[in-house]
């Protein structure tokens, strides 16, 4: 008998013995198995039935493709893409076309279950980049997920909604010379998308610094597991502070647990299900289409030297027929930090050398497209959690997996609840990598460049997940496992986005350059001592195991390495925690950027990019709120300048 089929019957004789200790469980089990399956078929195809595949509706493969008309034609249907389309056709008057190179994100339920989102990084809804070898990271090619569907990376991120420090958004203000990006000025935009929850869990939050009426649900509907409970003690114990919130005006040094984007019933808010609501897609003058990538720009380049943005070309895969639809007033590229200067670089806008290098016709020499990548490094502590009590229950490759499966995903369909609700990353800290309590000048003499945005802002992230994992999430320990996690907000390493050939359908290559800087290496490593001194703080002793002495995990040498060691080890661990950014920067042209402050880009009329990629510095902390607050601010901005010329 071949060993396939003996192991075929092992797993149907146990199948068979616990059908036969538990029938009950196994029928119920199935049976909303069966309900689920059904769910999700019907509101898949609800949910598509409202954006329209059907490329020939909006646009022409002919010559008489400008009847094909909209004011603003939005590339690409992510976190600022869905603001922008839902923001700007509140005025009726503003036609709008939406084109997303992927489909539905709320249609998949690894999307909409909180815990679910790593399970589509290897699927066809998700861009699977492998970076350039990192040289100063053992020449590694690190996995680099992008989202493909609407919602962009809100359809698959960790939901931890902070949003950044005061000091960053002064900063651009001062860059650009441009006041409206300042604090005070730009933070009523994250008020505008915000629909804070208040928790009684969680006093102590300034609700007038929350907003309470934007479509973008924000609280703490998770579960949380004692394990991160005890994180935040074990911080106060190491002496960082704990705060209230993140997001307030004081900025976000301390130790808190992390808001999330939940809905009421436990599941994730992307923009997809925040903004292109049944009511904004009805509206007459938004077509939202997916399945629709967009291949190029189309320019109009007139005998006095101007060159207009007038429409773009696209297409739902490479051999299918390119359509082309026109855009009378503004092309808004919000495709992400990736694929934003990809598109620009394909249509000739960008480095000239590497345009003529892959044979594309220069339309403007744009040196700063693809320039500046940066990306917020992570690296991981793995340890043991000795309470035997973690998401590790739910390992489909056993019954009794199958069983935690089954029972905590009916716990969450019926009641938003359950294992399935955690984002992962449950608790953070933030912190200054020159704090004197946390990292005492006597054991940490190198003075290294201060990076942050101001005296109140941080250099570093520490937070926690109740599992660990490795390649994220390809490779899960196999027991019950818990991580902590470091990562840099404010790195000063660049990178690159590379055209790797004129083919629309060929990936770019992607050089995030981690740890190029030597006090990138260093503060990632202080930092990662942080962490082995918050899993040795008293608080975590009764939840992490570290008498264990397996080699796969932390326990037995790790906070026994010195310094050298430390930093082999951070080269060796460093990943994305997936926030690139500042690839077409707002800045001055003369400092590498590729728009103004109003997100216009130098050189051409009627081209907008409004996503991660213009972010002058990259956030201290997560980057999806600036995307959607961006969003907000130029659809506003839009609105203002449209009604100004009518
Ligand atoms: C796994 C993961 C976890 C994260 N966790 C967090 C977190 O917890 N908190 C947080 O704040 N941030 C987090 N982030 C980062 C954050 O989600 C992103 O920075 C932000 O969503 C980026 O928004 P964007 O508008 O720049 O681009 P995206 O949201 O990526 O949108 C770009 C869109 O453009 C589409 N597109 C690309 N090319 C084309 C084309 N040629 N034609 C048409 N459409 C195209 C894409 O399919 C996509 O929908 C995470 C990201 C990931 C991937």
């Amino acid at each position: 008998m071949s060993d396939s089929l003996t192991t075929a019957l092992n797993v149907l004789d146990k199948f068979r013995r616990f059908f036969d200790a538990h029938p009950r469980t196994v029928l119920s089990s199935v049976a909303l198995a069966a309900l689920l399956l059904t769910l999700r078929f019907v509101s898949a195809k609800k949910r598509k039935g409202k954006y329209i595949e059907d490329l020939s509706q909006v646009g022409s493969t002919g010559a008489d493709w400008e009847k094909f008309e909209y004011d603003v034609i939005v590339v690409g249907g992510g976190t600022s893409g869905c603001v922008l389309a839902a923001r700007l056709t509140e005025d009726p008057s503003i036609r709008v076309l939406m084109l997303e190179a992927g489909g539905s994100g709320s249609a998949l339920p690894a999307s909409r279950i909180p815990i679910g989102f790593s399970g589509l990084f290897r699927t066809k809804h998700v861009y699977g980049f492998r970076t350039e070898p990192q040289v100063h990271a053992k020449g590694q090619k690190r996995f680099f997920p992008r989202a493909k569907m609407l919602g962009g990376c809100s359809s698959i991120n960790a939901q931890m909604a902070q949003y950044g420090a005061p000091g960053d958004f002064d900063e651009w203000a001062a860059l650009t010379n441009d006041d409206s990006w300042s604090w005070q000025n730009f933070g009523r935009y994250f008020s505008k998308f915000e629909k804070y929850i208040p928790d009684p869990n969680y006093p102590g939050i300034d609700m007038s610094e929350r907003g309470s009426s934007g479509p973008v649900r924000v609280g703490y509907f998770n579960r949380v597991s004692d394990h991160s409970k005890a994180f935040l003690k074990a911080c106060a114990q190491v002496g960082i502070p704990l705060v209230p919130d993140f997001n307030g005006s004081k900025g976000p040094i301390g130790a808190s647990r992390i808001m999330t984007y939940v809905d009421s019933n436990g599941r994730r808010v992307s923009s997809e299900t925040a903004y292109l609501t049944n009511d904004v897609l009805k509206r007459p003058n938004l077509k939202v289409v997916i399945n629709a990538q967009v291949t190029r720009l189309l320019f109009d380049q007139s005998s006095d030297g101007t060159t207009r943005a007038v429409g773009v070309e696209f297409a739902n895969s490479p051999n299918g027929p390119r359509y082309k639809a026109r855009a009378r007033k503004d092309v808004i590229i919000s495709a992400g930090a990736i694929h934003s200067p990809h598109i620009l670089m394909l249509s000739g806008v960008g480095p000239a050398a590497q345009l003529k290098a892959h044979g594309i016709p220069v339309v403007l020499d744009t040196p700063g497209v693809g320039a500046n990548l940066v990306d917020h490094p992570v690296v991981d502590l793995y340890l043991k959690d000795k309470t035997n009590n973690s998401i590790y229950s739910l390992r489909p490759e056993t019954l009794s997996g199958a069983y935690w499966r089954i029972k905590e995903l009916a716990k969450f369909v019926l009641f938003g609840k359950g294992m399935l609700t955690t984002n992962l990353g449950e608790s953070a800290a933030f912190v200054r990598s020159d704090n004197p309590v946390l990292f005492p000048p006597a054991q940490y003499p190198q003075k290294l460049e201060d990076s942050t945005s101001g005296a109140a802002s941080p250099d570093l992230e520490l937070f926690c997940t109740p599992v660990a994992f490795k390649d994220h999430g390809a490779i899960l320990f196999d027991m019950h496992s818990y991580a902590l996690h470091c990562y840099l907000v404010r790195p000063t390493s660049r990178g690159s986005v590379l055209l790797t050939s004129p083919d629309p359908w060929a990936l770019p290559s992607v050089d995030p350059n981690y740890l190029q800087s030597p006090d990138d290496l260093e503060k990632l490593t202080r930092g990662f001592r942080l962490l082995l001194n918050i899993a040795h703080a008293k608080a975590m002793d009764a939840y992490l195991d570290h008498d264990n002495k397996d080699p796969e995990l932390d326990h037995a040498t790790t906070h026994m390495k010195t310094d050298d060691e430390l930093r082999e080890l951070v080269r060796e661990r460093v990943e994305t925690v997936y926030h690139p950014a500042s690839t077409c920067r707002m800045a001055p042209r003369e400092k590498g950027g590729v728009v103004d402050s109003r997100l216009r880009v130098y050189g051409i009329q009627g081209l907008r990019v409004c996503d991660a990629s213009i972010f002058p510095w990259i956030v201290s902390g997560h980057t999806a709120g600036a995307c959607f607050a961006a969003g907000e601010k130029l659809a506003d901005d839009m609105k203002k300048e449209y009604r100004g010329s009518k």
